[in-house]
């Protein structure tokens, strides 16, 4: 690996003589593989994964090695939100997460959040009833981080494409903040050759001050009390321990201590001592160079810790509209399609599409909306509105709010499965009925075809489809 001449010498006055040895050695080793299930809809549609290439990562419960690198794009689970791949440093946000999140409900912002690593980890382990905006300041990367998310399958989401300084008005808005900032990702070379080329000693300079500028923005948005999770993937101290105590000192914030085991080879801070600063480093734990530490907001005694709405003047009952009440028969004929049987959601149409969103946070989406914030998806998109008619969304499919029973269900082979995610025409079975039906691979939920008897239109989003032609010949999959 050809490493910038100033990242060796830095490093190595960082690490000591043995220790970059070690490290540089590990980064000519192979990148380990590594997924995190999604065990909500394993659970729900009791799938059978190959266990034998599963290897379990000791700080999560849901990530796994493999031993092999499954052909991701060609694995039907894949694209069906059974899991994610992530690598597995950062799946150590479970640790803090469980250790000082408490128990109850709370509203989270991750703030950089593409393409969707430690959104979905996070979402599967906030509190029930809570409510998780993920943001992402590139427009393509917010699509993608998007798309993840709809996969992933978990209704109490806001997606929005915004800088962190949007955010800054929503004074004490945010009971805890993920900012995995933007860095030099010194800890991705071995992953991504692009972080070579692109690392200079000025890159470092801007990347740590643009951290504080994220920082600074979003604290005031941060609840007295609140958790702040700073993370890079990077290895230098600028960015990491040096922005800590940069924000404890600025903020008389505090680093909160989090529980390891030994065996797990984490290195605790290179700078003061006095921080609780958590590093992966590749030639001690098996996954990519991660840094995190866990920061509290102070809380004064008379300090208010609930953001507060604004007022709305004049509110009078509005008459509704025509498009609104076709908008809302269209509801309630497609809230079968749903589980709400606790009437825990309501509906939003936006831009055409009807989205199931709890009903507990419609103010946050009402405010978001009505300051023009960029909103990418919300809760749960059930169907598409054309005229009086409505489609099944493919989000819907993947859902958790699923009802699967409302619709008639085809199991299909590999074959079809990857045919459908070309977005090709799929044959149904003779006895069909005519409508939705909904195609299972192995058991788990893929998508929509609208039957027409013998013939089937695929509605498989054209944007997700697998573009290529090509068929791996050793195929690995889930
Ligand atoms: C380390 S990546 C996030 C990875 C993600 N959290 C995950 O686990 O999959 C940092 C993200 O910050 C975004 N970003 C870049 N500049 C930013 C800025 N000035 N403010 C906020 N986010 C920024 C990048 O586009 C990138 O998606």
């Amino acid at each position: 690996m050809n490493l910038p001449p100033q990242f060796i010498t830095q490093t190595q006055s960082l690490l000591g003589d043995v220790e970059w040895q070690k490290l540089s050695e590990a980064l000519e080793e192979p990148q380990p593989i590594s997924i995190r299930l999604n065990q909500n809809k394993i659970d729900k549609y009791g799938i059978c994964l190959s266990q034998d290439i599963f290897e379990s990562i000791p700080w999560c419960e849901s990530g796994f090695y493999l031993s092999a690198r499954p052909t991701f794009t060609y694995d039907p689970l894949f694209h069906s939100g059974a899991y994610y791949v992530q690598e597995a440093s950062s799946m150590f946000i479970e640790q803090i997460v469980k250790q000082h999140l408490p128990h109850k409900n709370i509203v989270a912002l991750d703030l950089c959040a593409a393409p969707g690593g430690k959104t979905t980890l996070l979402r599967s382990l906030l509190p029930s009833n809570s409510l998780l905006i993920a943001n992402e300041i590139v427009r393509k990367r917010a699509q993608i981080l998007s798309e993840n998310l709809l996969k992933w399958g978990h209704p109490d989401v806001i997606v929005t494409n915004n800088s962190s300084e949007d955010f800054s008005e929503y004074t004490n808005m945010f009971d805890l903040i993920v900012a995995d900032v933007p860095c030099s990702g010194e800890g991705m070379f071995r992953k991504d050759e692009g972080a070579i080329a692109e690392w200079s000693v000025e890159n470092v300079d801007v990347c740590w001050k643009r951290q504080r500028d994220i920082i600074s923005s979003i604290w005031h948005s941060l609840k007295p009390g609140g958790l702040l999770i700073y993370s890079t993937c990077t290895y230098n101290t600028k960015e990491n321990e040096e922005n800590v105590a940069w924000i404890l000192d600025t903020y008389g914030a505090q680093s909160l201590p989090v529980q390891i085991e030994d065996s797990w080879n984490i290195t605790r801070s290179l700078y003061s001592k006095t921080l609780n600063t958590y590093r992966f480093m590749p030639h001690k734990t098996k996954g990519e160079g991660f840094f995190v530490s866990i920061i509290q907001k102070p809380l004064e005694e008379d300090d208010v810790v609930e953001f507060r709405f604004p007022k709305e003047k004049g509110k009078n009952k509005k008459r509704i509209t025509a498009q609104e009440a076709i908008n809302n028969k269209i509801f309630e004929e497609s809230i079968n399609w749903i589980n709400n049987s606790n009437e825990v959601y309501d509906s939003v149409v936006y831009n055409d599409t009807l989205f199931a969103f709890p009903k507990l946070y419609m103010p946050y989406l009402q405010l978001y909306q009505k300051e023009k914030m960029c909103i990418v998806h919300a809760g749960t998109p059930i169907a598409y509105i054309k005229g009086k008619a409505c489609i099944p969304h493919h989000a819907l499919a993947l859902s958790n709010l699923l009802q699967i029973n409302t619709f008639e269900k085809v199991e299909i082979s590999y074959e079809q499965a990857i045919a459908y995610l070309r977005k090709e025409a799929i044959t149904l079975p003779a006895m069909t009925s005519k409508g939705f039906v909904i195609l299972t691979y192995k058991n788990m939920p893929l998508g929509f075809v609208k039957s027409l008897g013998n013939r089937s239109n695929n509605l498989y989003p054209t944007e997700w489809r697998i573009r290529s032609g090509y068929m791996p010949q050793h195929l690995l999959t889930l």
